[in-house]
């Protein structure tokens, strides 16, 4: 058996994360991490939830959970992440990233302990998004700079990141497909007199409110017509679905920091 801990156990993420590994053949649920002072820490995890207890006591102590797991599951918060990541290798414990919201020296330090352990990070760990990823590189390529693109992304009033990971994530596969940096072409969210719009800017949008899981639209818009891709989550227990298969295709992986396409068979980051 896969055992699995999960960081950020009372999050939105952490609850499907815990009906995802109870699903997920193979896995069993091995420790329930919360920050120090959570009102969850010392209580059964079940009755936490709302439920019957389960005999696993949510815990802060981050040693005690990494020793008794083979990978930890975290959708959390860019620091925590990142002090996890180093814990986890140093432990031997693989780690399945969803948290978003990274700037470059959280992505630097990354890459540095991926050197030692063994990382899948997505911004999005859904198969539907993950594909898009891939047409739209190939859509941004096929069409040439005269196609504007535009990224649209819709969230819930709560998402504390934007744009969000799933943007980035399309973001730099247009741009990949253009063959331009995302650093350098990228406008996000425009205000005022801002004059007409940069040639080949890759424009980002985000909408906060109510309930939205999680909607992606990547707009180009050509001469005489638009091409749209959309994607839509209407659960968010896809992306835990998603992060169960990452954490068992992690087992017996070289170090390294893979990305949902390399679990998905889509090709790599
Ligand atoms: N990659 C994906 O597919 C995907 C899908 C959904 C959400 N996300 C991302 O996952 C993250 C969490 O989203 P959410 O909606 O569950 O948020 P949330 O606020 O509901 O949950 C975050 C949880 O992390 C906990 N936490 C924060 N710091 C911690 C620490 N140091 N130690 C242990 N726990 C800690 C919080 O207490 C909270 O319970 C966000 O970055 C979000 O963008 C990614
Ligand atoms: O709810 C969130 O927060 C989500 N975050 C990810 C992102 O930033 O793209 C994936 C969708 C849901």
């Amino acid at each position: 058996m896969r055992k699995i801990a999960v960081f950020g156990v009372s999050g939105r993420m952490g609850q499907m994360l815990v009906q995802a590994t109870d699903e997920q053949p193979g896995a069993v649920l091995a420790a329930a991490v919360e920050r120090a002072g959570h009102g969850w820490i010392g209580q059964d995890l079940g009755q936490a939830m709302g439920g019957a207890a389960r005999g696993l006591v949510v815990t802060d102590d981050i040693d005690a959970a990494l020793a008794a797991s083979d990978v930890v599951i975290d959708f959390t918060a860019p620091d925590a992440t990142v002090a996890l990541a180093a814990r986890a290798a140093q432990a031997g414990v693989a780690h399945v990233i969803g948290t978003t919201g990274f700037d470059d020296s959280h992505l630097a330090a990354l890459a540095e302990i991926a050197t030692r352990g063994h990382i899948v990070r997505a911004g999005n760990m859904s198969l539907g998004v993950n594909l898009l990823v891939t047409l739209a590189r190939q859509v941004a390529s096929a069409l040439g700079a005269e196609y504007d693109i535009e990224i649209i992304e819709a969230h819930h009033r709560h998402k504390v990141d934007a744009p969000s990971g799933t943007a980035l994530m399309l973001g730099q596969a247009v741009a990949e497909g253009r063959g331009v940096s995302l650093a350098d072409m990228a406008d996000r969210g425009r205000d005022g007199m801002t004059g007409a719009r940069r040639d080949g800017a890759i424009g980002f949008h985000a909408i906060r409110g109510g309930d939205f899981i999680g909607e992606h639209d990547v707009i180009f818009a050509g001469p005489g017509e638009r091409v749209t891709l959309r994607h839509v989550a209407s659960d968010r227990a896809l992306f835990a679905r998603g992060a169960l298969r990452a954490a068992m295709w992690l087992e017996g992986r070289a170090p390294g920091e893979y990305s949902m396409l390399d679990v998905l068979g889509l090709g790599g980051r």
